[in-house]
């Protein structure tokens, strides 16, 4: 196998048992040197047009992701931290392939979950399947579209916002004789950062929820045995423990 990667779930997915689904990861997607190792991993004697198309789709997408993360960070009165967040954080891409299934009934081919991302930004092309759960608590189907994305917020911001940005559940539901193509771009913190929440986000109101934690340690916490076993992964690795004095 030649994508892989030190981070659980980041690098080359599949020959799963019973799941037809295949998924490869482009790190550090926004930079010439994370298409370019890919690339050259994939394709030794090189494939500049494949480089050049991915390197372009993660530039642009990471400036969505920017433009997104600004408005949501101006939403909650905290926007000077926007720079210094976007010095820590890294971009990765996964091309995700479900395979076509026999019968037209609908089938859970990704279980309802979080992402542990910062925030991710997924393009379905042409076969629907992703859902998101709204706050009424209904699955939306979220019709494919090449020029829409869906944002999704993960796990690190809802940790980095102590709370206030909570973490999407979405699944994927797959039926029919498709294969099913999508793109899932994920922001999250570097190996060497600390998520700390800013000051201005905690008050009596909103007392601190999380403690400092480091993005790779949350990540192999999230698919341990522990993690799996837990409603929320983040609160379970690093949440505040609330010690009732006199109850
Ligand atoms: O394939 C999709 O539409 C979304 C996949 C997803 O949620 C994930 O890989 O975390
Ligand atoms: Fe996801």
């Amino acid at each position: 196998m030649r994508n892989t990667s030190n981070k659980a779930y980041h690098g080359y997915i599949g020959q799963v048992p019973g799941f037809d689904y295949e998924a490869l990861s482009v790190v550090d997607v926004h930079l010439v040197e994370g298409t370019r190792s890919f690339t050259e991993l994939m394709w030794p004697e090189g494939n500049p047009s494949f480089c050049d198309t991915v390197h372009s789709f993660g530039r642009q997408l990471r400036e969505l992701e920017k433009m997104v993360r600004r408005m949501l960070l101006e939403s909650l009165g905290v926007v000077e931290h926007f720079d210094r967040q976007n010095s820590e954080l890294t971009f990765d891409l996964r091309l995700a392939k479900y395979g076509a299934l026999t019968s037209q009934e609908a089938t859970v081919a990704l279980p309802p979950h979080v992402d542990v991302s910062t925030i991710t930004l997924v393009v379905q092309h042409k076969v629907a399947g992703l859902q998101v759960l709204t706050a009424d608590g209904e699955w939306l189907a979220v019709p494919p579209s090449p020029n829409s994305y869906t944002v999704l917020i993960g796990q690190v911001l809802q940790g980095w916002s102590n709370g206030r940005l909570r973490a999407k559940l979405h699944c994927v539901m797959v039926g029919g004789d498709e294969t099913r193509y999508s793109a899932i771009f994920a922001s999250h913190p570097k190996d060497d950062v600390m998520v700390q929440v800013p000051e201005e986000l905690v008050d009596e109101q909103h007392p601190l929820i999380y403690k400092p934690f480091s993005y790779p340690s949350f990540v192999n916490f999230h698919h341990s045995e522990d993690g799996a076993k837990s409603d929320d992964s983040l609160k379970a690795y690093c949440g505040v423990q609330v010690v009732e004095v006199g109850a």
